[in-house]
C-alpha cells in the first residue's frame, strides 16, 4: 500500500505492529521447516499404484512448502480489522494477509484474506459496517519492511472519503517489474466477483484497466482456498493472450500462495509444443469459423462408406457367412452415431457377435475370448479397411486442403465458393506426414482428434482472459478441456484486434458450452486517467459501438500530451520525451507498429537509455524501467507513463488497426503521450 508519508520510527503504534510481523514471519519460518522436517512416508517399493501414491504425496509435501515460503518483498499482512467485542471469537483484533500463519499453539497470527471472516475488509462501509470499528491499513517499504498504517473509523462520520484516498494512492504507486497483487484494495464490487461461486461461470466485460485481468487471478486464488480438493482434481489453466502478458502477471498467484496453477496460451494448450506455420489472417479467419466444425464432421464420416461384400471367417474346416445385405445394416446403424474410432470397434464387435450367433447355432459354445479373437481377425480388419477406414486426424485435414473435390463436397452449402478456393493449399505438401501446420489448422485437427476419439479428463477450473480474441474453433477447443468444469471468461469486446473474433459474448459463451454464465460488466477504470480514458473514447462509435468507455475514477494533471514534429525529428522526440519520463519515477513503455519497433529500440539504445524490447529481451517486464512494446504485444500491460510513436502506423498495419490504436492509449496509468510526424487518425485529431 502507498502511503503519503511513513511515521516516524519511534512512534510507538508502529513498533508494535513492527513486532507483531516480526513474530508472524518467525511463525511462518517455523511452520515451513516444520513441513521440510517432517520426513514424507513411502508405502511400498517399487510397485506402480504405490509409487504414484508416494510421488502425490511428495509432490504435495513439496507445494506445501513453496506455499510456505516467505518472499521477502511481498508483505505478510496488509490490513487489520478492529471489530467489537464478540464479532470473532477470541479475539478483536485480525490481521488480514495473503496465507494464513499460526503460531506453535495454533494461535492464527495473520488470517488468510480469503476466510469468511476476512470478509469485512472488503466490504464494511461506514452504512454497514459488519461490526467493523476500525480498518488498519499498512504501508511498506520495497523490501516490505511495515514504515506506515492508516486508519479507516468506521464509526467517524469524518471518514467519508478516507478508503478512496487509499485505492488512488495504491494505484498511482510507481511500476516496476511485473504486475502485483491487489489483495489490499480489493473494491466491493470486484470483491463479489471474486468470491461468487464455482458455478455457475463467470464472464466479465470490461473496459480497459477495469480489473478484469486482477478479478480473474484473485477469483483464482479464491476458488484454490474455497474448492482445493476438486480443483486440484482436475487443474485450473489460465489462458492469455500471449508470453510476454503471462510473463507480466506470473507473480500474482505466487504471492499469494498458489504455486499449481498452470499459465499458457490458447496456442501452447491446443498445439502442445508443436512448431506451427504461418498463416494468412484472412484464411486464419475461415478455418477459426463456427462452420469449419461441420466441414470437418462431414468430410471424417464420408470416409465410411458401403461395404462391397459379405464377411466370411473361418475355424479350421469351417466357414461362417455374414452376408452382405446384413454387414451393411450393420455399419449404417453405427455410422455417425458416435466417435469414429469407437464406432469402427463398435462394428467389428457386432460382426464378431453374428459369427458367434453362427457358432453358437452349429453347437458351439465360444466365449468372450473367441468374440474378442473374431473382432479382431484379418477378414473383420480386412472388411473394416475397406469400409470404415482407420484415419489420423492429419491425414483428413491434408485431404481437405489438397484436394478442391473433397472439400468442395465437404463444405458444400456450408462454405463460399471463394472460401474453399482460399482455404486449398497453394503449394501442396508432399504427404500429410510432412505438412507443416499453422496454428488455425493444429486447431482444426484438435476437433478432429475429438470427433474421432474422445478424450478424459476435464479441467476443474479455467481462466480465460482476451477471450474476444478467440475464434469460435478455439473456443470450442476450450470447452472440450472444461466438459464439466467452471470457467471464468474475461476480455472486453472493444479490444478485440483479431479478424476472427465472434463480437458477441453470447456466441463466445455458446462455444465455450458456458452458455449460462453470469455476464457482469465493470465499468469503474482504475488504471487510465479520465482524461486519457476521453481521447480512447473517441474511437468507441467506429470499433464497437454499443459500449460505453469505461468511468474514470482518477484525474492527473497533464496526463495527456500531443508532441508533433517531423519525420526527421521524429526519433529525436521519442528519445527527449523517454528522457524526460526517466527523470520521473515509474516504467515508461514506448509503443509503435510492429515493424517499427526495433529500430526505436536501437535508438534509444544508441542514446543511453537503457531499454529492454519486449518479446525479445527475457523479463523485459522487470530488466529495465524503459520498453519497448510491439503494438501487437501491448494487450493486458500497463505503464506509468505510455509514449506512443505514430499512432497512424498502428492504425494502418492491420485490418483492426483502430481496435488496436485503442489497445494501446489506454495502457497509462499516468501520463501518456503521443509523439507523430504523419496527421493522427481521424477520430482522434480533434482530441489532439
Ligand atoms: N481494487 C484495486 N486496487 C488497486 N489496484 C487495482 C484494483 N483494481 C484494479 N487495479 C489496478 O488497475 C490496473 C488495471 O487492472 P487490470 O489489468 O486487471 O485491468 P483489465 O480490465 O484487465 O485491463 P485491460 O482490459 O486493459 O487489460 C492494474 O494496475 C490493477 O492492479
Amino acid at each position: 500500500m502507498a502511503e503519503s508519508a511513513p511515521h516516524p520510527a519511534d512512534d510507538p503504534e508502529l513498533r508494535a505492529e513492527r513486532a507483531y510481523l516480526a513474530q508472524a514471519r518467525a511463525a511462518l519460518r517455523e511452520m515451513y521447516q516444520e513441513v521440510m522436517a517432517y520426513e514424507t512416508l513411502l508405502i511400498g517399493s517399487e510397485d506402480n499404484d504405490e509409487r504414484f501414491t508416494n510421488e502425490s504425496y511428495q509432490r504435495a509435501r513439496h507445494l506445501r512448502a513453496q506455499a510456505l515460503i516467505d518472499m521477502p518483498d511481498v508483505p505478510l499482512f496488509f490490513g487489520r480489522l478492529d471489530n467489537e467485542p464478540g464479532v470473532v471469537e477470541e479475539t478483536d483484533q485480525i490481521y488480514v494477509g495473503r496465507r494464513h500463519v499460526r503460531d506453535q499453539a495454533g494461535r492464527p497470527l495473520v488470517i488468510d484474506w480469503r476466510a469468511p471472516v476476512a470478509v469485512p475488509f472488503y466490504r464494511a462501509t461506514r452504512d454497514d459496517r459488519q461490526g467493523v470499528l476500525r480498518r488498519r491499513r499498512y504501508g511498506f517499504s520495497d523490501d516490505a519492511e511495515l514504515t506506515a498504517y492508516d486508519d479507516e473509523i468506521l464509526v467517524s462520520p469524518t471518514e467519508a472519503d478516507r478508503a478512496d484516498a487509499i485505492l488512488l494512492a495504491e494505484i498511482e504507486r510507481p511500476r516496476t517489474g511485473p504486475m502485483r497483487d491487489i489483495v489490499a484494495t480489493i473494491q466491493p464490487d470486484q470483491d463479489d466477483l471474486v468470491r461468487a461461486p464455482l458455478q455457475p461461470s463467470l464472464c466479465v466485460q470490461g473496459a480497459p484497466g477495469t480489473g478484469k485481468t486482477a478479478v480473474g487471478l484473485h477469483r483464482t486464488a479464491y476458488l484454490l482456498y474455497t474448492e482445493r480438493e476438486r480443483l486440484r482434481r482436475g487443474g485450473v489453466v489460465i489462458v492469455g493472450p500471449n508470453r510476454s502478458f503471462l510473463s507480466y502477471i506470473r507473480r500474482v498467484l505466487p504471492a499469494l500462495g498458489e504455486v499449481d496453477v498452470t499459465q499458457t496460451t490458447v496456442d501452447e494448450l491446443i498445439g502442445q509444443g508443436r512448431p506451427s506455420a504461418q498463416e494468412d489472417p484472412t484464411i486464419a479467419r475461415i478455418k477459426g469459423d463456427a462452420r469449419m466444425a461441420t466441414v470437418l464432421h462431414r468430410a471424417l464420416w464420408s470416409h465410411v462408406g458401403e461395404p462391397s461384400e459379405g464377411l466370411v471367417y473361418t475355424k479350421g474346416s469351417r466357414r461362417y457367412r455374414v452376408p452382405d445385405y446384413e454387414v451393411k445394416e450393420i455399419v449404417a446403424a453405427f455410422r455417425g452415431t458416435s466417435r469414429y474410432v469407437d464406432g469402427r470397434n463398435s462394428v467389428a464387435q457386432r460382426l464378431a457377435h453374428e459369427v458367434l450367433v453362427r457358432m453358437e447355432r452349429r453347437g458351439e459354445a465360444p466365449d468372450d475370448r473367441v468374440q474378442e479373437a473374431v473382432a479382431r481377425s484379418k477378414p473383420v480388419k480386412q472388411l473394416l479397411d475397406q469400409c470404415w477406414p482407420k484415419l489420423a486426424p492429419e491425414q483428413v485435414l491434408f485431404r481437405l486442403l489438397s484436394d478442391a473435390d473433397f472439400l468442395a463436397s465437404s463444405a458444400h452449402g456450408v462454405l463460399t465458393a471463394d472460401e474453399q478456393a482460399a482455404l486449398l493449399w497453394s503449394k501442396r505438401p508432399r504427404s500429410w506426414k510432412s505438412a507443416r501446420w499453422s496454428d488455425a489448422d493444429l486447431v482444426l485437427l484438435d476437433e478432429l482428434a475429438d470427433l474421432m476419439e474422445r478424450r478424459p479428463g476435464s479441467l476443474g477450473h479455467l481462466v480465460v482472459d482476451e477471450a474476444q480474441d478467440l475464434s469460435p474453433m478455439q473456443l470450442r477447443a476450450l470447452h472440450r478441456r472444461c466438459r464439466s468444469g467452471s470457467m471464468t471468461v474475461l476480455g472486453d469486446l472493444a479490444q478485440a484486434t483479431t479478424p476472427w473474433s465472434t463480437g458477441s459474448w453470447d456466441q463466445v459463451l455458446e462455444h465455450l458450452g458456458v452458455p449460462d454464465a453470469r455476464l457482469v460488466e465493470l465499468d469503474r477504470g482504475f488504471r487510465v486517467p479520465a482524461q486519457i480514458i476521453e481521447v480512447a473514447a473517441r474511437l468507441l462509435p467506429a470499433i464497437a459501438p454499443g459500449l460505453r468507455p469505461p468511468t474514470g475514477i482518477r484525474a492527473v494533471p497533464d496526463a495527456y500530451q500531443v508532441v508533433e514534429t517531423s519525420d526527421r525529428e521524429l526519433l529525436d522526440q521519442v528519445v527527449a520525451t523517454c528522457r524526460a519520463a526517466l527523470a520521473r519515477e515509474g516504467s515508461i513503455g514506448v509503443i509503435a507498429a510492429d515493424s517499427d519497433i526495433a529500430a526505436l529500440h536501437e535508438r534509444l539504445a544508441a542514446a543511453g537509455c537503457e531499454p529492454a524490447l519486449l518479446g525479445v529481451t527475457e523479463d523485459a517486464m522487470e530488466s529495465a524501467r524503459l520498453v519497448c512494446v510491439p503494438a501487437t504485444l501491448a494487450k493486458g500491460l500497463e505503464f506509468d507513463t505510455v509514449v506512443v510513436v505514430e499512432p497512424s502506423r498502428i492504425v494502418e498495419a492491420e485490418p483492426r488497426g483502430l481496435h488496436r490504436l485503442y489497445v494501446v492509449l489506454t495502457r497509462a496509468v499516468t501520463r501518456l503521450v503521443l509523439v507523430h510526424a504523419q496527421p493522427l487518425p481521424a477520430p482522434m485529431q480533434d482530441a489532439a
